[in-house]
């Protein structure tokens, strides 16, 4: 059986609205309002969901920058949303965070070495010549040569610069990293290349991903588990072959209708598919949240899928099994 890395429980995020002369709270926006999950070792755990739905909210609330609301988020047993825990676990030091955009993650103003460099010199005493050598085959691991360490992020390109930021974010032999977008803005191509060597250093570092995207292919490709997200929570959650073969929610099965087909023969029948799911999605929206506007909690219907749905609607679909 799996081990679990990392479990989160109810996880929200709420920013606050101001205005007014006084700037006043006046409402919050509910980025994330109820998120739970659990990654288990070495596994990429899948986060779907259209722009503004809250994944990357999510993302960035797990690796800590930004703030928890309420919630957990359960790490070798210990609530690490409590500050004292996260030093003594060693937290920010396992777990790290790969960004979309590698031109503003990486400081222009440094060389690649120190770039690479700054989280080792975070968590390791080294001297400088053991640094740079740690620095050298970090670069190697990532496929980069190693007079790379002279020069600066815009000397490269996307998708070099996207290595260097796996590069930095392996750089502390982490558990877990959270992969927000990461290859979202390279080349098809280069898409590919990064995502295989992703895999491959997971595989040989046994790191595990969060893996937050819009993109359903690269969510596929990447992940055994995956969740999709709406409106800051969770509708869909399951095995990747629960969800690509047999969505439930409205949600899940417009966003897996909406993946082009390079398959010419089945062309007209799929976008038959996707006008008869865009129609159910209009029409049945009101269905998929509760009398306040908010999605419904997740329910099982089977041991390894669970879809936020009114429980007679879930109870209907168990007895029709
Ligand atoms: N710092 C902030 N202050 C106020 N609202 C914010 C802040 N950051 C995000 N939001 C809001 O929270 C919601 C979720 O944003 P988030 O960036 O998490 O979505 P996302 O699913 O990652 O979208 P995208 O794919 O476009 O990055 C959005 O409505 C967004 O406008």
């Amino acid at each position: 059986m799996a081990k679990e890395i990392i479990q989160i429980k109810d996880l929200k995020v709420h920013y606050p609205i101001r205005s007014g002369f006084w700037n006043r709270i006046t409402g919050y926006v509910r980025a994330v309002d109820g998120v739970s999950l659990t990654i288990n070792e070495g596994e990429t755990y899948g986060l779907i969901g259209e722009s503004g739905s809250g994944k990357s909210t999510t993302g960035k609330a797990i690796v800590g920058v930004e703030k928890v609301t309420s919630g957990s988020i359960i790490y070798k047993g210990e609530d690490i949303t409590k500050a004292s825990n996260r030093r003594h676990l060693n937290y920010n030091k396992d777990v790290q965070m790969i960004f979309q955009d590698s031109m503003s993650s990486l400081n222009p103003r440094k060389r690649i070495e120190d770039i690479i460099a700054e989280p080792i010199r975070n968590f390791e005493n080294l001297t400088t010549d053991q640094e740079r050598d740690r620095v050298q085959e970090l670069l190697d691991i990532v496929g980069m040569p190693s007079d790379a360490i002279y020069k600066y992020p815009h000397e490269f390109s996307g998708g070099q610069r996207q290595r260097i930021g796996v590069a930095r974010a392996v750089a502390t032999n982490p558990k877990l990293i959270v992969a927000d977008e990461p290859t979202s803005a390279l080349d098809l191509s280069v898409q590919a290349q990064v995502l295989n060597f992703m895999k491959h250093i997971q595989q040989q570092y046994n790191i595990a991903y969060l893996f937050i995207s819009h993109d359903l292919g690269v969510i596929r490709h990447m992940s055994e588990n995956i969740a999709i997200m709406n409106r800051g929570r969770l509708v869909e959650v399951g095995k990747k072959d629960d969800i690509y073969n047999h969505p439930v929610h409205i949600y899940t099965k417009r966003l897996l209708a909406a993946i082009p087909k390079v398959d010419v023969e089945h062309r007209e029948e799929h976008k038959k598919h996707r006008l008869a799911v865009e129609e159910e999605y209009k029409n049945d929206q009101s269905k998929w949240y509760d009398e306040n506007g908010r999605v419904f909690p997740l329910q099982k219907v089977s041991p390894t899928h669970s879809v936020a749905l009114p429980a007679s609607e879930i109870n209907e679909m168990k007895e029709s099994d």
